[in-house]
Protein backbone atom coordinates (compact mmCIF):
# COMPACT_ATOMS: atom_id res chain seq x y z
CA UNK A 1 0.00 0.00 0.00
CA UNK A 2 1.90 3.14 -1.20
CA UNK A 3 0.78 6.65 -2.08
CA UNK A 4 2.26 7.88 -5.18
CA UNK A 5 2.35 11.76 -5.81
CA UNK A 6 3.49 13.83 -8.37
CA UNK A 7 3.44 17.95 -7.79
CA UNK A 8 2.61 19.71 -10.90
CA UNK A 9 4.18 23.45 -11.35
CA UNK A 10 4.72 25.35 -14.15
CA UNK A 11 8.49 27.19 -12.98
CA UNK A 12 10.94 26.16 -10.90
CA UNK A 13 10.39 29.91 -9.37
CA UNK A 14 7.32 28.83 -8.10
CA UNK A 15 8.03 26.48 -5.45
CA UNK A 16 11.34 27.20 -4.97
CA UNK A 17 11.09 27.59 -0.91
CA UNK A 18 9.45 24.63 -1.13
CA UNK A 19 12.27 22.54 -2.63
CA UNK A 20 14.73 24.33 -0.15
CA UNK A 21 13.18 22.20 2.87
CA UNK A 22 13.07 19.18 0.60
CA UNK A 23 15.66 16.32 0.65
CA UNK A 24 16.42 16.10 -2.62
CA UNK A 25 16.32 12.22 -4.10
CA UNK A 26 17.68 13.31 -7.54
CA UNK A 27 16.82 15.47 -10.38
CA UNK A 28 16.76 13.70 -13.56
CA UNK A 29 15.00 15.72 -17.19
CA UNK A 30 12.09 13.97 -19.37
CA UNK A 31 12.57 12.96 -23.12
CA UNK A 32 11.75 16.80 -23.41
CA UNK A 33 13.97 17.96 -21.03
CA UNK A 34 11.13 18.81 -18.29
CA UNK A 35 13.37 18.55 -14.66
CA UNK A 36 11.67 15.93 -12.68
CA UNK A 37 12.79 16.04 -9.06
CA UNK A 38 12.09 12.94 -7.04
CA UNK A 39 12.57 14.57 -3.48
CA UNK A 40 11.01 13.38 0.37
CA UNK A 41 9.84 16.09 2.50
CA UNK A 42 7.80 15.91 6.00
CA UNK A 43 7.73 12.02 5.83
CA UNK A 44 6.17 11.68 2.30
CA UNK A 45 8.05 10.57 -0.79
CA UNK A 46 6.73 13.26 -3.97
CA UNK A 47 7.67 13.61 -7.75
CA UNK A 48 8.45 17.01 -8.42
CA UNK A 49 7.49 18.11 -12.42
CA UNK A 50 8.44 21.04 -13.93
CA UNK A 51 6.16 21.71 -16.57
CA UNK A 52 6.68 24.70 -18.09
CA UNK A 53 3.62 27.47 -18.58
CA UNK A 54 0.32 26.85 -20.33
CA UNK A 55 -1.59 24.09 -20.52
CA UNK A 56 -0.19 21.62 -23.92
CA UNK A 57 3.46 22.12 -21.77
CA UNK A 58 1.20 20.85 -18.88
CA UNK A 59 -0.89 18.19 -21.10
CA UNK A 60 2.24 16.28 -22.67
CA UNK A 61 4.35 16.80 -19.17
CA UNK A 62 1.45 15.20 -16.81
CA UNK A 63 1.14 12.55 -19.36
CA UNK A 64 4.47 11.92 -19.31
CA UNK A 65 4.44 11.75 -15.45
CA UNK A 66 1.35 9.54 -15.97
CA UNK A 67 3.19 6.93 -17.54
CA UNK A 68 6.36 6.67 -15.99
CA UNK A 69 5.44 7.30 -12.33
CA UNK A 70 1.80 5.97 -12.38
CA UNK A 71 0.49 8.53 -9.43
CA UNK A 72 -1.71 7.89 -7.38
CA UNK A 73 -2.33 11.46 -6.14
CA UNK A 74 -1.52 15.03 -8.41
CA UNK A 75 -1.02 17.74 -7.27
CA UNK A 76 -0.92 21.35 -9.30
CA UNK A 77 0.36 24.25 -7.28
CA UNK A 78 1.92 27.55 -7.99
CA UNK A 79 1.63 31.16 -8.63
CA UNK A 80 -1.97 32.73 -9.48
CA UNK A 81 -3.64 36.02 -10.05
CA UNK A 82 -6.91 36.60 -7.55
CA UNK A 83 -10.07 37.52 -7.89
CA UNK A 84 -10.47 40.99 -5.76
CA UNK A 85 -14.68 40.35 -6.63
CA UNK A 86 -13.91 37.29 -4.83
CA UNK A 87 -12.81 39.08 -1.67
CA UNK A 88 -8.88 37.78 -2.50
CA UNK A 89 -5.60 39.89 -2.82
CA UNK A 90 -2.08 39.09 -4.10
CA UNK A 91 -0.78 36.59 -0.86
CA UNK A 92 -3.89 34.54 -0.12
CA UNK A 93 -4.33 31.15 -0.80
CA UNK A 94 -6.79 29.31 -2.97
CA UNK A 95 -7.78 25.32 -2.69
CA UNK A 96 -9.48 24.72 -6.39
CA UNK A 97 -12.54 23.29 -5.74
CA UNK A 98 -13.48 22.99 -10.06
CA UNK A 99 -11.30 23.85 -12.70
CA UNK A 100 -12.31 25.29 -15.70
CA UNK A 101 -10.88 26.58 -18.97
CA UNK A 102 -12.08 29.40 -19.92
CA UNK A 103 -12.05 28.88 -23.82
CA UNK A 104 -14.55 26.18 -24.15
CA UNK A 105 -18.02 26.25 -26.09
CA UNK A 106 -19.46 27.09 -28.81
CA UNK A 107 -19.66 30.77 -29.95
CA UNK A 108 -22.87 32.34 -28.91
CA UNK A 109 -23.44 34.89 -32.15
CA UNK A 110 -24.97 37.12 -29.73
CA UNK A 111 -22.60 37.64 -26.90
CA UNK A 112 -18.95 37.96 -27.11
CA UNK A 113 -18.06 36.00 -24.33
CA UNK A 114 -21.13 33.53 -23.37
CA UNK A 115 -20.12 30.32 -25.08
CA UNK A 116 -22.69 27.41 -25.44
CA UNK A 117 -21.38 24.26 -24.39
CA UNK A 118 -20.09 21.81 -26.93
CA UNK A 119 -22.38 19.11 -28.58
CA UNK A 120 -20.11 16.33 -26.96
CA UNK A 121 -17.85 15.48 -23.40
CA UNK A 122 -14.08 16.51 -23.19
CA UNK A 123 -14.30 13.35 -21.03
CA UNK A 124 -16.65 10.46 -21.38
CA UNK A 125 -19.48 10.82 -19.58
CA UNK A 126 -18.62 13.84 -17.72
CA UNK A 127 -21.45 16.76 -19.20
CA UNK A 128 -19.57 19.31 -17.37
CA UNK A 129 -16.23 18.83 -19.31
CA UNK A 130 -18.42 20.90 -22.53
CA UNK A 131 -18.02 23.72 -20.61
CA UNK A 132 -14.56 23.07 -20.19
CA UNK A 133 -15.44 22.34 -16.23
CA UNK A 134 -12.91 19.47 -14.79
CA UNK A 135 -13.85 18.11 -10.93
CA UNK A 136 -11.39 17.60 -7.99
CA UNK A 137 -11.19 15.40 -5.29
CA UNK A 138 -13.86 17.45 -2.90
CA UNK A 139 -12.01 15.15 0.25
CA UNK A 140 -8.79 15.94 -0.30
CA UNK A 141 -9.71 19.88 -1.50
CA UNK A 142 -12.08 20.36 1.75
CA UNK A 143 -9.26 18.27 4.20
CA UNK A 144 -6.83 20.38 2.17
CA UNK A 145 -8.18 23.76 3.44
CA UNK A 146 -8.94 22.72 6.97
CA UNK A 147 -5.01 21.98 7.43
CA UNK A 148 -4.22 25.25 5.78
CA UNK A 149 -6.44 27.18 7.94
CA UNK A 150 -4.46 25.65 11.15
CA UNK A 151 -1.41 26.07 9.84
CA UNK A 152 -1.87 29.27 8.39
CA UNK A 153 -2.08 31.95 11.21
CA UNK A 154 -5.73 32.84 11.20
CA UNK A 155 -4.78 36.73 10.76
CA UNK A 156 -2.49 36.56 8.60
CA UNK A 157 -4.22 35.88 5.26
CA UNK A 158 -7.21 34.79 3.64
CA UNK A 159 -7.54 30.81 2.29
CA UNK A 160 -10.41 29.89 0.48
CA UNK A 161 -11.95 26.98 -1.38
CA UNK A 162 -13.52 27.85 -4.77
CA UNK A 163 -13.46 27.35 -8.68
CA UNK A 164 -10.55 28.08 -10.52
CA UNK A 165 -10.19 28.72 -13.96
CA UNK A 166 -7.64 28.30 -16.64
CA UNK A 167 -6.66 30.75 -19.28
CA UNK A 168 -4.34 30.62 -22.36
CA UNK A 169 -4.41 35.10 -22.45
CA UNK A 170 -3.31 36.21 -19.33
CA UNK A 171 -6.25 38.96 -18.39
CA UNK A 172 -4.70 42.24 -18.39
CA UNK A 173 -8.20 45.07 -18.02
CA UNK A 174 -10.15 45.16 -15.22
CA UNK A 175 -13.61 44.58 -18.07
CA UNK A 176 -12.72 41.42 -19.04
CA UNK A 177 -12.02 40.69 -15.10
CA UNK A 178 -15.43 41.50 -14.37
CA UNK A 179 -17.09 40.07 -17.13
CA UNK A 180 -14.66 36.00 -16.32
CA UNK A 181 -16.40 37.03 -12.63
CA UNK A 182 -19.58 37.42 -13.53
CA UNK A 183 -19.55 33.85 -16.03
CA UNK A 184 -17.87 31.93 -13.46
CA UNK A 185 -17.04 33.36 -10.10
CA UNK A 186 -13.83 32.01 -9.62
CA UNK A 187 -11.49 32.62 -7.03
CA UNK A 188 -8.41 32.51 -9.26
CA UNK A 189 -6.89 32.49 -12.73
CA UNK A 190 -3.76 30.23 -14.16
CA UNK A 191 -2.63 28.58 -17.35
CA UNK A 192 -2.48 25.28 -16.30
CA UNK A 193 -4.75 23.99 -13.73
CA UNK A 194 -7.49 22.64 -16.14
CA UNK A 195 -5.16 20.97 -18.31
CA UNK A 196 -3.70 19.07 -15.59
CA UNK A 197 -7.44 18.37 -13.61
CA UNK A 198 -8.68 17.03 -17.42
CA UNK A 199 -5.01 14.77 -18.09
CA UNK A 200 -5.26 13.34 -13.87
CA UNK A 201 -9.28 12.57 -14.77
CA UNK A 202 -8.90 10.68 -17.87
CA UNK A 203 -6.53 8.26 -15.94
CA UNK A 204 -8.76 8.84 -13.10
CA UNK A 205 -6.27 9.76 -10.69
CA UNK A 206 -7.43 11.98 -7.73
CA UNK A 207 -6.19 15.62 -8.30
CA UNK A 208 -5.67 18.55 -6.37
CA UNK A 209 -4.88 22.09 -6.67
CA UNK A 210 -3.30 25.09 -3.66
CA UNK A 211 -2.43 27.82 -5.61
CA UNK A 212 -1.30 31.69 -3.84
CA UNK A 213 -1.93 34.62 -5.11
CA UNK A 214 0.59 37.15 -6.66
CA UNK A 215 -1.32 40.04 -8.65
CA UNK A 216 -4.89 40.78 -8.86
CA UNK A 217 -6.63 39.73 -12.44
CA UNK A 218 -7.66 43.00 -13.73
CA UNK A 219 -5.23 46.20 -15.03
CA UNK A 220 -1.79 45.10 -15.25
CA UNK A 221 0.35 46.65 -13.17
CA UNK A 222 4.11 44.69 -12.94
CA UNK A 223 5.11 46.61 -10.08
CA UNK A 224 1.81 45.51 -7.72
CA UNK A 225 3.06 41.60 -8.30
CA UNK A 226 4.22 40.46 -5.03
CA UNK A 227 5.51 37.05 -6.77
CA UNK A 228 8.02 36.38 -3.76
CA UNK A 229 5.07 36.62 -1.15
CA UNK A 230 3.45 34.04 -3.61
CA UNK A 231 5.73 31.86 -3.82
CA UNK A 232 6.67 32.04 0.24
CA UNK A 233 2.95 31.07 0.53
CA UNK A 234 2.14 28.20 -1.80
CA UNK A 235 5.34 26.38 -0.88
CA UNK A 236 4.72 27.15 2.46
CA UNK A 237 0.62 25.57 1.96
CA UNK A 238 2.31 22.77 -0.09
CA UNK A 239 4.35 21.87 2.74
CA UNK A 240 1.67 22.07 5.41
CA UNK A 241 -0.68 20.12 3.14
CA UNK A 242 2.04 17.10 3.06
CA UNK A 243 2.81 16.98 6.47
CA UNK A 244 -0.56 17.15 7.98
CA UNK A 245 -2.69 14.81 4.97
CA UNK A 246 -3.86 11.50 6.10
CA UNK A 247 -3.87 9.89 2.54
CA UNK A 248 -5.99 6.88 2.22
CA UNK A 249 -3.20 4.09 1.04
CA UNK A 250 -3.87 2.28 -1.95
CA UNK A 251 -3.44 -1.04 -3.78
CA UNK A 252 -0.04 -0.95 -5.36
O1 LIG B 1 4.94 38.85 -16.92
C1 LIG B 1 3.76 38.56 -17.02
O2 LIG B 1 2.93 39.29 -17.54
C2 LIG B 1 3.28 37.29 -16.43
C3 LIG B 1 1.93 36.99 -16.53
C4 LIG B 1 1.46 35.78 -15.96
C5 LIG B 1 2.36 34.94 -15.31
C6 LIG B 1 3.69 35.28 -15.24
C7 LIG B 1 4.67 34.41 -14.55
O3 LIG B 1 5.84 34.59 -14.63
C8 LIG B 1 4.23 33.31 -13.69
C9 LIG B 1 3.97 31.97 -14.39
C10 LIG B 1 2.66 31.32 -13.87
O4 LIG B 1 1.91 32.15 -13.04
C11 LIG B 1 0.53 31.91 -13.18
N1 LIG B 1 -0.12 33.23 -13.15
C12 LIG B 1 0.21 34.20 -12.28
N2 LIG B 1 -0.59 35.25 -12.42
C13 LIG B 1 -1.46 34.96 -13.39
C14 LIG B 1 -2.55 35.67 -13.97
O5 LIG B 1 -2.90 36.81 -13.58
N3 LIG B 1 -3.22 35.06 -14.98
C15 LIG B 1 -2.88 33.82 -15.40
N4 LIG B 1 -1.86 33.12 -14.88
C16 LIG B 1 -1.16 33.66 -13.87
C17 LIG B 1 0.38 31.11 -14.47
O6 LIG B 1 -0.14 29.86 -14.14
C18 LIG B 1 1.79 31.02 -15.05
O7 LIG B 1 2.12 29.76 -15.52
C19 LIG B 1 4.18 36.42 -15.82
Amino acid sequence: MNQRIVILVATRMEIAPFLEHCGIIQETFSPVGRAIIELSVAGQQATVVITGPGVVNTAQALTGAMEAFKPTLVIQTGIAGVFDQAGLEPGDVGVADSETYVPTGVENPLSTHRFFPLPFDLVDGQPESRQGKFSVNQELASHGLEILKQGFSKTELTIVKAGFITVSTVTASDTTANRLYATFQPCMESMEGAASAQVATLYNVDFMEIRAGSNRVGNRDKQLWQIDLATQRASRALYLFLKDCTLHPVPV
